[in-house]
């Protein structure tokens, strides 16, 4: 686990784009990618780029259950309008959060993870040690699900939706044990409100508790935090 300090959110961004391009120079082609704000700068950092995305793949962590992919709170929405408006992948994947038949949903998306292993997963980290929409007592070796979203998740993404009444009770994502078959994976980190989860992540045991702790057991993981988050390293 290689833990990089930077100065701040966009010299890592920066970095993790730097990272990434050198996965993908060295054949990488089938990137995980996250939402929220962290990884926001990131994919400026691409869409400023001459990166040529026509020949990658994409697979995204997660989605919100009942959200129209034309509604701007959903990942859909967020992925087109962050990233591929600009640099187009040559496939994409998200999860179906308009399809309620969740066995359905999980079979699909279990089968393009097996068809299009990931080459770069990046991540970001909830308030409570989420990693995706897996949340604390999540199994390490869970497959893609569908998740009740506890009142932590809640509280922290109502800040993008009018009020926490508004912000989706499930959502579907994809599960520990499918991120961590990831050949490299990038987590970032900003701000004072994750810096209790990375040092959890980083220094605490190995637990269910915290989600993101399974990383200590993996084999190619550069974590890049900005100041703040590493406060409590
Ligand atoms: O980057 P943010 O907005 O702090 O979100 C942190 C985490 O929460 C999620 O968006 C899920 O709520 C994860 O996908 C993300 O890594």
């Amino acid at each position: 686990m290689k833990v990089l300090v930077m100065k701040n959110k966009e010299e890592a961004s920066k970095r993790a784009f730097e990272l990434l391009l050198a996965d993908i120079k060295n054949g990488g082609h089938i990137l995980g990618l996250a939402t929220g704000s962290t990884p926001l700068d990131l994919y400026q950092q691409i869409v400023k780029s001459d990166l040529d995305c026509s020949k990658l793949i994409s697979i995204n962590l997660d989605e919100y259950v009942g959200i129209a992919p034309t509604n701007p709170q959903s990942y859909h929405y967020f992925m087109q309008h962050n990233l591929f408006d600009q640099k187009p992948f040559m496939k994409s994947f998200i999860p179906d959060g308009m399809n309620f038949n969740a066995a359905e949903v999980i079979k699909h998306y279990n089968q393009v993870l097996k068809n299009y292993p990931i080459d770069t997963q990046i991540l970001g980290i909830g308030t409570n040690g989420h990693i995706g929409f897996n949340e604390p007592g999540t199994a390490f070796d869970s497959q893609t699900h569908q998740v009740k979203l506890t009142t932590a998740t809640i509280e922290a993404n109502a800040r993008f939706f009018a009020s926490a009444a508004e912000v989706p009770q499930k959502a579907y994502t994809m599960g520990i044990g499918s991120i961590m078959k990831a050949k490299h994976i990038i987590l970032l980190a900003f701000g004072k409100q994750k810096a209790a989860a990375l040092t959890a992540t980083i220094n605490g045991p190995l637990t269910t508790e915290v989600p993101a702790s399974i990383l200590q057991s993996h084999p190619n993981v550069t974590i890049l935090a900005d100041q703040a988050a590493a406060s409590k390293l």
